[in-house]
């Protein structure tokens, strides 16, 4: 698992670590760390030149260290130093350092134009103005000068991204927009969350020594070797009961394909059993396509309810669907309630008893939020009405808009996207946050493929966080998989699921201790 920690607890540490070591000895080993990142950067890409953007902290320390380094081991560098104060406001003994060390610095305010030229000429540039000290955004000078880093260049960012927020809750728009970020001792959530992760780009922990173990982080994300951990694997003692049965409340006359893709990822996510509720049209296709699925009502694990499900359909067979999803609701079991399930969330049963795991995307989200925040509980985006949530917002701040839903129905939150972020209604919990998969596998049915997975899980006995995120991980594993470069389609991914989870237990069984 990779975990990312908060600012402050990093503070904590670094300070901790540097009590027990000898003055100077944590910077060295950042800016060791780094010269070592960038200069194997530029033996790949055989470049000569290297630029370094210099702010006042610690963060410019770091970079003029390193530009010292480099400037040592034959690259010709250039520290520019993006200060308001020029030379009087940076790190003093990191810029004796790299001056003596062969380093030319360079400071904008005497000569804008030709600092500008100069940093175009960077084929690695080192962004060093701001790290976690940073606020979001940047000044006018230091915009400047990365305005002027030429396109073919290696932008390093040290640490962290200057101008993003270091907590990754607000924007990247005016952040550096990084190839690669080296950061240090531990990742920070900027790193993981949708605000930052596109300037972070290629992501490179170097270890300084920091001891962050016992500390609870902020943003966690599962890697492969996590599947072996988490994934419910049946033993001599189980049965099909035993391993839980997933009750699927979808599909209807009007999207009959939803259940197909749900009920077949359930089945090739393992599920011990499923029962399947559905209208006569999905019925008759899903007892074709999925034969090991009983059908009617009984005893079950988990629910999975909503997808391709019309709340608003008439006729017999509808409502007596309609009405197992009400009571699935109403009891006391686990619920992953996706797509048009989420319709039935009651704002006065709220919150559930049970686990329950809610599955939207930013437009579903939003409609729901607008739906729970109205003062009768029962105005909707299909009324006409302005909602008082858009999906516009959820994307501007899609954690903020989990959290907050997660808050206002103390059900786990999983927000589907590019990044799918997984939000514990206790909001002290780490998020997770899983970004695994191609963008081709923004396409219809995909999300129905990842109700079905997490529906197994849940009715595993996994918690909804640990559900929501491994079946994000391995829906995302697989479509990677299952497009290897091309399109892809739904269903496709469905029946991935199960090669890709053998082969992730495979890889667990063979990870050394
Ligand atoms: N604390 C430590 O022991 C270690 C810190 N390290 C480095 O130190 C960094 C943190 O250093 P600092 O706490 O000095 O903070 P930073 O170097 O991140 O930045 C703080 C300075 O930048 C200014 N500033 C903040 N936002 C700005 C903005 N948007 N535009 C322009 N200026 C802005 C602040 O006024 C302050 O002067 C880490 O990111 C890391 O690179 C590493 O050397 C490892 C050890
Ligand atoms: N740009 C993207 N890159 C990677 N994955 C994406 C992207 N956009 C969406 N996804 C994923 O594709 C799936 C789409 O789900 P959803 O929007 O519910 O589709 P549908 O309702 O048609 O099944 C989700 O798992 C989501 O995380
Ligand atoms: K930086």
């Amino acid at each position: 698992m990779i975990r990312a920690h908060r600012v402050e607890d990093v503070r904590a540490a670094e300070a901790a670590a540097m009590a027990a070591l000898p003055e100077g000895e944590l910077m060295a080993r950042a800016s060791e760390g780094l010269a070592e990142v960038a200069a194997a950067r530029l033996a790949e890409r055989d470049g000569r030149t290297v630029v370094a953007l210099v702010g006042p902290g610690n963060n410019g320390g770091d970079t003029l260290y390193a530009a010292g380094l480099l400037s040592e081991a034959g690259f010709a560098c250039v520290a520019v130093l993006v200060t308001p104060a020029g030379r009087a406001s940076v790190h003093a003994e990191a810029l004796a350092a790299a001056e003596e060390a062969g380093v030319a610095v360079v400071v904008p305010a005497d000569d804008p134009a030709a600092a500008a030229a100069l940093v175009g000429e960077g084929d690695l540039v080192l962004d060093g103005i701001v790290g976690i000290g940073g606020r979001p955004g940047l000044h006018d000078e230091a915009a400047r000068m990365v305005d002027a880093i030429d396109d073919d260049a290696w932008v390093l960012a040290v640490d962290l991204a200057s101008g993003l927020d270091p907590c990754g809750e607000s924007g990247d728009d005016e952040a550096v927009w990084a190839d690669e970020t080296v950061t240090f001792g531990t990742p920070k959530p900027a790193h993981l969350l949708p605000a930052g992760e596109g300037a972070t780009g290629r992501l490179t922990v170097v270890d300084i020594g920091l001891d962050l173990d016992d500390v609870p982080a902020a943003v966690e994300r599962l890697t492969y070797d996590d599947v072996a951990l988490l994934w419910p694997v049946p033993g001599p003692a189980d049965d099909k009961y035993s391993r839980g049965v997933l009750g699927v409340v979808a599909g209807g006359e009007s999207y009959t394909g939803a259940a197909i893709l749900s009920v077949t990822a359930a089945a090739e996510s393992g599920a011990g059993m499923i029962r399947y509720v559905g209208t006569p049209t999905p019925t008759g296709l899903v007892r074709a396509a999925v034969p090991e699925a009983v059908h009617g009502e009984g005893r079950v694990q988990a629910w999975l309810i909503g997808p391709g499900l019309d709340v608003s359909a008439e006729g017999e067979a509808a409502r007596a669907q309609l009405d197992v999803a009400r009571t699935a609701l109403a009891s006391d079991e686990p619920v992953v309630l996706d797509a048009g399930g989420l319709d039935l969330l009651d704002p006065g049963a709220l919150p559930r008893t049970a686990p329950t795991l809610l599955t939207p995307h930013a437009g579903e989200l939003a409609r729901l939020l607008s739906r729970l925040d109205a003062p009768s509980g029962a105005r909707d985006a299909t009324t006409g009405e302005t909602p008082s949530v858009t999906r516009a917002d959820v994307e501007g701040d899609p954690l903020g808009h989990a959290r907050r839903l997660a808050a206002r129905t103390g059900a786990t939150v999983l927000l589907k996207g590019s990044t799918t972020l997984v939000v514990d209604p206790d909001l002290a919990a780490p998020v997770r946050s899983q970004a695994d998969a191609p963008a081709w596998l923004a396409t219809a049915g995909a999300g129905d493929v990842l109700s079905g997975v997490v529906g197994t899980l849940l009715a595993s006995g996994l918690k909804p966080l640990d559900a929501g995120s491994l079946g994000a991980l391995v829906h995302g594993v697989t479509a990677d998989r299952v497009s290897a470069g091309g399109p892809l389609r739904a269903l496709a991914v469905a029946h991935g699921i199960r090669p890709t989870v053998r082969d992730l237990l495979a890889r667990g069984r063979s990870a050394p201790e």
